[in-house]
């Protein structure tokens, strides 16, 4: 495992912290190597001679901050320090005073700062325990108001390490470096107003130390590219046939909705299947044979209002001829017996959409604990609600550990941070997307892309999991991808379906 791909709260970091400072390293000197690495980034991002303002905490965020504002000042920058606490850590206030022998300005009101082009945020890391209250809160406030560019150590001050909950009020940051591992907080999606471009700086933990503590596999994982280009693209043998390439059946689309069944169909497209079988009502199939020449469309019989009445499968075949179907986009709720009828089949199956609202209204979640194969439920957070009306939202991560476990599925809850998990609880947090993917239509796109690659998997020696979280991969990739060449208003969900090759290719 790479370091970007651990997570971890505020407790296991002190703990691996706990175990490098009792094998020897000094806490000082940690110190130093940190606030040098964090230097090195700065001088990347600010011109010397620039103005910054360093925000300094009481405890050792506060400590990394005067470790800079040292280290600045003698590449000559002009520096100057805003440090409102009356009593500091130890460490920290012998920086501090040596920041003053060096006559680095130092103020403890706001009314007072000289006016600045860079700030840096020591205030507070994962040391933070209690709401930012009176005279700091006014000061967070004051210059999140500036409008100028903040670069926080560590973590944005103010946000709940684990949770990145806002603690009374927080620090928005343009950049925040985040040392030495990852904190929870910062992939939570209510951190993200608050995180700006986040990066890690990597100050040499030791592997061991971070699998004595959050063990040999990690509960929480981020997914990086590293992880998910080794699955992709998917390897084919030389000697094969489309049959051995996976058969995905895609159960989408209604009259109303005809185009989610074929944004599904585009998506699994991408994906490289062997074979695309698309059941929609019977009055869709031409629309789709012309717009998916390669799929195979089944016109099923339809209700009166233009859905699916039942899946009515050619001759030969049932739904256990498929290596994975994909139920949902563009169903509407006018047949609820389909998904009870789809839930019978011995392949991974995936449901989005409609056939979550209609999970939701039938109550079935339960019984999909007794299915032989993986199920994955693709909720946004509205559907989620619907679907686990029981289940407390607001810390998602915890949210999804608890929905999969009580369903037996793998839940993928879309968002601005999509994060999977499956029945045991372990988890995969997509850190990187983009605004651009909010938009009717792009999550029919992720339903046939993750179907299409689950079809595939059969006889590979790849966790169903790993696949779920490479979807949700690619899937922001082809977003980010696209609104850098269109803007982020150029991302229509056809359009990321174009998208979706050129990041493999890139
Ligand atoms: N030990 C080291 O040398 C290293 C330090 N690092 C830095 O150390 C930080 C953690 O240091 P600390 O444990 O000292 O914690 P912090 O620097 O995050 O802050 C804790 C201090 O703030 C006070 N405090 C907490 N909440 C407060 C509130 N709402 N209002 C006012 N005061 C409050 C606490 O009483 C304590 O004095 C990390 O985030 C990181 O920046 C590490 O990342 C790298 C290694
Ligand atoms: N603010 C955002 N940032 C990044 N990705 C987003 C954001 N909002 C939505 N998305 C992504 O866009 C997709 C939307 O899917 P969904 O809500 O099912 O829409 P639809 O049903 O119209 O296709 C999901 O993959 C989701 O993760
Ligand atoms: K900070």
């Amino acid at each position: 495992m790479t370091k970007e791909q651990f997570v971890v709260t505020a407790t296991q970091m002190r703990q691996i912290e706990a175990r490098i400072f009792t094998a020897g390293m000094p806490v000082a000197a940690l110190m130093e190597k940190v606030g040098g690495l964090i230097c090195q980034r700065l001088q990347a991002i600010i011109s010397p001679g620039k103005c910054v303002g360093i925000l300094v905490g009481p405890g050792h965020n506060g400590g990394d901050a005067l470790v800079v504002a040292r280290e600045l000042h003698f590449r000559g920058y002009q520096v100057w320090i805003y440090q409102p606490f009356s009593k500091l850590k130890e460490l920290t206030s012998q920086h501090f005073q040596y920041t003053q022998s060096l006559k680095i300005p130092c103020y403890q009101e706001i009314s007072q700062l000289p006016s600045y082009d860079f700030l840096i945020d020591g205030l507070f890391g994962f040391g933070l325990e209690r709401e930012i209250t009176d005279s700091i809160a006014a000061a967070v406030n004051y210059f999140n108001h500036k409008n100028q560019p903040i670069i926080s150590i560590d973590i944005p001050s103010g946000l709940h390490t684990d949770t990145g909950e806002v603690l009374g009020t927080a620090i928005q940051a343009t950049y925040t470096f985040c040392l030495g591992l990852w904190k929870q907080g910062l992939l939570q999606e209510q951190a993200l107003p608050y995180v700006g471009k986040a990066e890690l700086i990597d100050f040499d933990i030791p592997l061991a130390d971070i699998h004595a503590v959050i063990g040999d596999i990690p509960k929480i994982k981020r997914i990086t590219q590293t992880t998910a280009l080794s699955t992709l693209p998917l390897p084919r043998p030389l000697i094969t046939h489309k049959y051995k390439q996976g058969h995905l059946l895609l159960i989408c689309g209604s009259q109303r909705y005809a185009g989610g069944a074929i944004l599904t169909g585009l998506g699994a497209r991408a994906s490289g299947v062997g074979m695309l079988s698309i059941a929609v009502p019977e009055s869709l199939k031409m629309l789709l044979v012309s717009q998916l020449p390669e799929a195979l469309i089944i016109g099923c019989p339809e209700t009166e209002t233009g859905a699916i009445a039942s899946v009515q499968l050619p001759e030969n075949i049932d739904l256990n001829s498929f290596t994975a179907i994909a139920c949902g986009p563009g169903l509407t709720k006018d047949n609820i017996s389909i998904v009870p009828e789809i839930i019978q089949c011995e392949c991974p199956l995936i449901l989005d959409a409609d056939a979550l609202n209609i999970l939701a209204q039938i109550g079935t979640i339960p019984t999909l604990k007794q299915r032989k194969s993986a199920t994955v439920l693709t909720p946004h957070t509205g559907e989620f609600k619907r679907l686990f009306p029981n289940i407390d939202h607001t810390d998602r991560i915890k949210a999804i550990q608890t929905a999969a476990q009580e369903s037996g599925a793998i839940v993928l809850l879309k968002g601005a941070r999509t994060a999977i998990s499956n029945p045991q609880g372990n988890v995969w947090i997509n850190p990187e997307s983009t605004p651009a993917l909010a938009r009717g239509g792009s999550g029919d796109v992720l339903t046939g892309l993750l179907g299409g690659l689950l079809a595939q998997i059969m006889n590979k020696e790849i966790f169903i999991e790993d696949i779920v979280a490479t979807a949700a991969w690619w899937h922001s990739q082809a977003g980010i991808l696209a609104a850098q060449t269109r803007t982020e208003l150029g991302v229509d969900a056809f359009t990321l379906t174009q998208y979706l090759m050129p990041v493999l290719k890139k």
